[in-house]
């Protein structure tokens, strides 16, 4: 009987030992998380232009109450960017179905047929409300809503490719040649007279 109390005794005090073993191991493992996440390089810090007023300064350096905090956390989160499929290639995505939907011409069921079947003055004019919309979120600092403005916007950008018949290839082949160069460079070269030559109207 003493024996079977000992053995109990013993197996109990093992246990114990397993378990402190096992906490200090979690400790730890928190702890070496803790130091992982103390280590994440933080955003560099922009330097506020000289004209800056003294009492601005002193507000961007004060620290925010809890609350504040918490809200820019959250309006500083990402959206969305877990869902599947949520990449660059959806435009590709996009711009075939916006595609699909010209050619079936069917106005009833698809708001694509109908701003297509408008004209190209309506499908442009989209896009440009699109563009004011998320320039107003975006100028006024609504993160959430810009993402959504974003969102029409490119949406929008899409239906314009479609109705002037613009592969996303042609953009996409454009954006690649211009990799590298800066855009300083680039206008600097630009000799005099290639707006007119190509017909637009924007202002050099
Ligand atoms: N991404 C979008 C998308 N974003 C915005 N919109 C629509 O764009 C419209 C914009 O609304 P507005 O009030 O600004 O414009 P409006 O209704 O034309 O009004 P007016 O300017 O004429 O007054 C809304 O009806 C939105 O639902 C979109 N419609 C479609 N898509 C995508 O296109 C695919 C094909 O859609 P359908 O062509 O409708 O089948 C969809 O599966 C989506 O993936």
């Amino acid at each position: 009987m003493a024996k079977a109390t000992k053995q109990k005794d013993t197996a109990k005090r093992v246990v114990t030992k397993k378990s402190t073993a096992k906490t200090a191991k979690t400790a730890k493992t928190a702890k070496t998380a803790k130091t992982a996440v103390a280590k994440t390089p933080k955003t560099p810090k922009v330097p506020l232009p000289a004209a800056v007023p003294k009492a601005t300064r002193a507000a961007a350096k004060a620290k925010l109450p809890k609350v504040l905090r918490k809200a820019e956390k959250r309006m500083l989160a990402p959206l969305a960017p877990a869902i599947a499929g949520a990449e660059a290639s959806i435009l590709d995505r996009l711009w075939q179905v916006v595609e699909e939907r010209r050619q079936s011409r069917d106005t009833m069921t698809s708001h694509s047929a109908r701003l297509l079947a408008r004209g190209t003055a309506k499908v442009a004019q989209k896009l440009g409300e699109e563009a004011v919309e998320c320039v107003i979120e975006a100028a006024t600092g609504n993160r959430a809503a810009t993402v959504l403005e974003s969102a029409d916007l490119l949406y929008h950008l899409m239906v314009v490719w479609v109705d002037a018949g613009i592969q996303p290839q042609e953009v996409w082949g454009e954006l690649a040649r211009r990799q590298g160069i800066s855009g300083i460079a680039e206008k600097a070269s630009r000799p005099r007279g290639i707006l007119r030559a190509a017909g637009t109207t924007k202002l050099p």
